[in-house]
């Protein structure tokens, strides 16, 4: 798992620091790191470094003096002003200045690599209409864009997105910040790859899981193991107009590794054995229960008969219409955007613009732990910590998905795991799962690759 902090969190880590010494140097520590993958990305051709008035400037001018070492580096001062020392350094190393808004377009034609030092930490959302318009040349033009600390334009803790550069890397420090996991500023970061400066990260109430969490965490038989001391999960999923979402529902929670699967729903149980001949139809002794994928509408009645089950329950789709009015305490809600906007009673767009801040309102309302489904998934709890899911690729936007990412989660509640943990292991085993045998392919083929994804799971 690796902890993401806020601006502020950011900037208290380095004040400690430097409290503790304050001769430390960390702008030649970060600069260090942005020259080095800057030579990765293009080892050769001039290098345009975009300078911002402030410290992320610093970092930039920094990196351009390395870099003048071994090649052509041009700064446009987008500001008008610039770090005094990093300027000197990079004045003395050889770098030259374009000296207006348009040459530092023209020169887009022959750069091999345009570094974003514009702003960082200190970012104020949005970029002036010069910086803009050069942002969108890059983009335009295809020239690849290395941001220091975050593509400038963004807000470093995330929020709706305006003017920005859309960076092919972003080369950040210490640790993650809210824009480059949470949409839909992510989206604007390219790759992230993060610089140890000597600053240790604090513990927030942010994280990103990653493959090796999965690897650790993963239940797995042993001796001792029989099908019900893994974990029976009950699926009461489809109706007779949407029997696939119970296949579908099944398919992710076997393929997951359930000791055993109920079936207690609408689809015609011919068709589930005809499929899944390891289900057991009714209702039964179970550790887990999957609700509302493929009802086809809200059902209170159905709902509470789940609720009398006395289980913890994963509820998706329309079983989200019908929730109870507490008691959740150990369940997994899996709303996509439109269906959180409609728990919460908001605009879809609102959802979309702050996704972290909705999932963590719906969590702390109904006492529930909330997976936000979409590009970037995020498990938020009742206590405010959010949990983002490694993220898949694109294709894996199709109807079904989330009837399969309902089954597997429903068997790793009911081996045991709590709802945070099974909703953010699920969604990242699908997305690995897809990650790993690019498709497209349709969500129920994709379970079939999900033993051999857990099987070789990297630790
Ligand atoms: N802390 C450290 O020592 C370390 C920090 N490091 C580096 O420093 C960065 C943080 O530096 P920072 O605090 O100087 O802020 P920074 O991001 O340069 O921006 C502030 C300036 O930008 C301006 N400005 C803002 N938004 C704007 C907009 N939309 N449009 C136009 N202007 C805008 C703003 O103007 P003002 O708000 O004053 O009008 C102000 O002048 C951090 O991200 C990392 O790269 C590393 O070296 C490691 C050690
Ligand atoms: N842009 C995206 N990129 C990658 N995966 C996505 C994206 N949007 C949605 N998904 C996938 O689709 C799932 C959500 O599916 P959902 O809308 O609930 O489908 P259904 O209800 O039809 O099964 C997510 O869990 C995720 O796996
Ligand atoms: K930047």
């Amino acid at each position: 798992m690796k902890t993401v902090v806020t601006a502020q969190q950011m900037r208290d880590a380095e004040r400690a620091v430097w409290d503790a010494d304050p001769d430390v140097d960390l702008m030649t520590r970060a600069a260090a790191g942005v020259a080095r993958v800057a030579d990765e990305m293009a080892p050769e051709g001039p290098v345009l470094v975009v300078v911002g008035p402030g410290n992320n400037g610093g970092d930039g001018l920094f990196a351009a003096a390395t870099l003048a070492e071994s090649r052509e580096v041009l700064l446009w001062l987008a500001a008008g002003r610039a770090h005094d020392e990093g300027l000197a350094a990079a004045r003395s190393a050889g770098c030259r200045e374009v000296g207006d808004p348009a040459s530092a377009r023209a020169r887009l034609a022959d750069a091999s690599l345009v570094i974003d030092a514009f702003t960082g930490l200190g970012a104020r959302p949005g970029l002036p209409p010069d910086v803009a318009t050069f942002a969108a040349a890059c983009e335009a033009w295809q020239v690849p864009v290395l941001a220091v600390d975050q593509p400038s334009g963004l807000g470093t803790d995330g929020g709706p997105v305006g003017h920005s550069f859309n960076a092919t890397v972003t080369a950040t420090f210490a640790a993650r910040k809210p824009c480059h996991v949470v949409e839909p500023a992510a989206s604007r970061c390219g790759d992230v790859v993060v610089q140890d400066i000597g600053v240790p990260v604090p513990a927030t109430d942010l994280r990103i899981l990653e493959e090796s969490d999965l690897a650790n965490w993963w239940p797995t038989p042993d001796a001792a193991s029989d099908k019900y001391s893994r974990g029976v999960v009950l699926l009461d999923t489809g109706s007779e107009r949407y029997a696939g979402a119970a296949l579908l529902g099944i398919s992710g929670a076997l393929h997951a590794g359930a000791g055993m699967v109920r079936y207690a729903g609408g689809a015609p149980s011919g068709l589930v054995l005809g499929r899944f001949p390891s289900v057991v139809l009714g209702e039964g002794r179970a550790q887990a229960a999957v609700v509302g994928s493929g009802w086809g509408e809200p059902d209170e009645a159905r709902m509470a008969r789940a609720v009398e089950l006395g289980l913890p329950l994963v509820v998706d789709a329309d079983a989200l219409g019908v929730l109870p009015d507490g008691g959740m305490e150990g369940w997994l809600l899996t709303p996509h955007a439109g269906e959180l906007a409609r728990l919460l009673g908001v605009g879809r767009d609102e959802v979309e613009a702050d996704p972290l801040g909705a999932a963590r309102e719906a969590a702390r309302r109904h006492g529930a732990t909330v997976l936000l489904k979409g590009a970037a998934q995020y498990v938020a709890e009742p206590s405010g910590r959010v949990t983002v899911a490694v993220r898949g690729p694109n294709w894996t936007a199709q109807a079904g998905s989330g009837d399969v990412l309902a089954g597997i989660c429903g068997t790793l509640l009911a081996a045991g795991l709590p709802a945070w943990k099974a909703a953010a292991m699920g969604a990242s085993v699908q997305a690995l799962a897809a990650q790993r045998h690019p498709g497209p392919y349709p969500p129920d083929r994709l379970t079939e690759f999900l033993p051999t994804v857990v099987a070789n799971l990297d630790a």
